[in-house]
């Protein structure tokens, strides 16, 4: 069964994977863990007393000293209680393996990591700096010490700090989550107190602030604060603890922190005012207290924290798989990627033409209607007016008319109504030219995958329309060619079944009469109308079938062969070229992952400890 002590030792290994992976809330655009953290954050006014009382929590000088605002950056301090006789250390989580046994050290440390994010500007930024103490000394304990509140700018610091601290400070203590360790001067007004008045409006019950008075040694003579740490004057849920720290005079004396806890203690023990509340005064008292408060709210919080990782958790995963896997880097892994994504392409597409997706219908009605019209519409009545045949067959002649059957006559009658045909037939291939196209581009859009990939969208899609206008050359000459094939060799068989002229009249004097006569044409007429009807029932079949086998065919088989060629005679550098991600995506791809990567670590570290229930 886990103690309560490792609740908060796990809560800090979820803080620390936050900050490897970059959670330190604020940022809308992702779901943060960091901000559902219980934490206890300390503010104060500048001076108020913040650092002294951190160090004495810990029982050792580590942190930065100096005039203006020294805390820069927020310190995330976290206090592991070690076996007796263990020595001390601290140890940066941007450090990891060096341990600083030497406290002057772990203060250099902090002084130089601030000036790294921050520069020497003195500007302040809202990453953290990890700290964990090793120490038999302390109690587990994570606290926040944030830049001090001020009200003006000292020089060299942009005039902005004075509020950009106070919303840092501000975004801490806002979280339903942060325990607020109010730091107050006992020797200041307590009402106008820069902590109390941030907690007051950020936490109006005081359910979550912890009010600490410092530097009651130095208060008027003649004058306590019983009055606030009974709890009368400003009363809070949770008792004021009264603090004692180091004087600037014990600094610069360098009374170490030890001997000053013993003075502290024998302050509040001898203290005529104090004295009655000694054993809930001071640092070691703060530092138990506190340990004891975040251990109880973070066993209350973490079935909220637990559901929200696995919400997080399915969310992130969802988004990931929505944005599809990295681009591998490798040429042979890229090359693997393009041709995926081109059949993904290519099944679609094929899911068109063969019905599973609609479309395909579209080239049936190509030649179950379209086609049939436009024969129908072809001007036959025109070619073959009884004045256009006299006249054609006229022609023909020259200057011998015709004896029996005007042979040439029939035959320019014919090849002029055949050339009729190539309209339709070249019709026919392009409106299925542009159906296939239109199937292409709505294959484009359905293929999921390709939308991360503008540049190999478009050569695809470029390779795929190029494929389709060779087949449409190709289908023209075919289709017109099977034109070309009924002008070059009439069906002789129709002729030959013709009824003869001759022995329908059984006459040839009233034959001879008769052959410049209406009927004669009329009857010529009549003959190159019902071969043309015939040729034109052969096409309305035959031009279906050189279409589908020029055209649809190809296109079901062979339209990204060209691309693939080309595709697999690319450099690695030209691989990569046509898989350039919009990097926004990438960007957003990689936060998604390393969010989800400190999700599913918090999930461990929680599944790891079998919670005391
Ligand atoms: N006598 C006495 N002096 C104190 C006490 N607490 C703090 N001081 C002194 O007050 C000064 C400011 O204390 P710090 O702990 O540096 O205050 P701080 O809030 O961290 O200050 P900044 O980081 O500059 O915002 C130092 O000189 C301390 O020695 C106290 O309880 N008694």
């Amino acid at each position: 069964m886990a103690t309560m002590e490792s609740l908060i030792v796990t809560v800090n290994r979820i803080q620390r994977a936050c900050t490897v992976l970059g959670d330190h809330g604020g940022d809308s655009a992702l779901p943060t863990l960091w901000e559902a953290l219980p934490s206890v954050v300390v503010v104060g006014g500048q001076s108020s007393g913040k650092s002294s009382v951190l160090e004495s929590i810990v029982g050792r000088d580590f942190l930065p000293r100096g005039s203006g605002i020294v805390t820069r950056r927020p310190l995330v301090l976290q206090l592991h209680k070690t076996e007796q006789g263990v020595q001390e250390y601290g140890e940066f989580l941007h450090l990891p393996k060096k341990k600083f046994t030497d406290f002057a050290m772990v203060r250099k440390e902090i002084q130089d990591e601030t000036d790294r994010v921050t520069g020497k500007s003195k500007q302040i930024s809202p990453v953290p700096i990890h700290l964990s103490i090793y120490s038999p000394n302390v109690v587990n304990l994570t606290l926040i010490d944030l830049p001090g509140l001020t009200k003006v700018a000292v020089e060299g610091q942009p005039e902005s700090i004075v509020n950009d601290i106070e919303s840092m400070v501000r975004s801490y203590v806002e979280k339903p989550n942060c325990i607020i360790l109010a730091i107050t001067p006992a020797n200041q007004d307590i009402a106008t107190s820069d902590a109390m008045k941030l907690s007051r409006e950020v936490d109006p019950t005081g359910e979550r602030t912890f009010g600490v008075l410092t530097k009651l040694d130095l208060m008027d003579k003649g004058t306590n604060a019983v009055d606030v740490l009974e709890g009368r004057a400003y009363p809070l849920q949770h008792p004021w603890v009264g603090i004692v720290n180091r004087s600037q005079a014990d600094i610069n004396k360098n009374v170490d922190m030890i001997a000053a806890r013993r003075r502290e203690r024998e302050f509040f023990a001898t203290s005529p005012d104090y004295g009655h509340l000694a054993s809930k005064m001071g640092s070691e008292y703060l530092a138990k207290l506190l340990s004891k408060h975040l251990e109880s709210v973070i066993r209350a919080r973490l079935p909220g924290i637990t559901s929200l990782i696995n919400k997080s958790i399915d969310e992130l995963e969802a988004e990931l798989s929505h944005l599809g896997r990295p681009v591998a880097v490798d040429a042979g892994a890229q090359l693997y990627t393009i041709l995926e994504l081109c059949r993904a392409f290519d099944r679609i597409f094929k899911e068109h033409l063969d019905g599973g997706r609609p479309g395909g219908d579209r080239i049936y009605g190509v030649f179950d209607h379209q086609l049939p019209a436009a024969l129908r519409k072809l001007p036959f009545d025109r070619h073959l007016s009884l004045q256009n045949i006299r006249k054609v067959v006229s022609e023909a002649d020259g200057y011998q008319p015709h004896l029996i059957a005007p042979e040439q006559g029939y035959r320019r009658l014919i090849d002029g109504a055949l050339n009729y045909f190539r309209g339709p037939a070249e019709a026919s291939v392009d409106a299925v030219h542009f159906l296939l196209k239109e199937l292409v581009r709505r294959s484009i859009a359905e293929t999921q995958e390709l939308k991360r990939f503008p540049t190999l969208q478009a050569e695809i899609a470029g390779a795929a329309n190029e494929a389709l206008e060779r087949f449409r050359e190709d289908s023209k000459k075919t289709t017109l060619r099977l034109v070309d094939m009924e002008s070059s060799y009439l069906t002789v068989d129709f002729f030959r079944k013709l009824p003869q002229e001759v022995e329908k009249s059984g006459n040839p004097t009233s034959l001879s009469a008769d052959r410049y006569a209406e009927g004669h044409f009329r009857r010529i007429g009549s003959n190159v109308s019902s071969y043309v009807g015939m040729v034109s029932d052969t096409l309305r079949n035959t031009i279906p079938k050189a279409v589908v086998y020029c055209q649809v065919r190809e296109a079901k088989q062979s339209l990204l062969d060209h691309f693939y060629t080309q595709v697999g005679k690319k450099e690695g550098k030209q691989l990569a070229q046509l898989l350039d991600e919009d990097p926004a995506l990438m960007e957003r791809r990689q936060q998604c992952a390393k969010r989800l990567e400190l999700y599913k670590s918090a999930r461990d570290e929680i599944d790891s400890v079998s919670w005391a229930r």
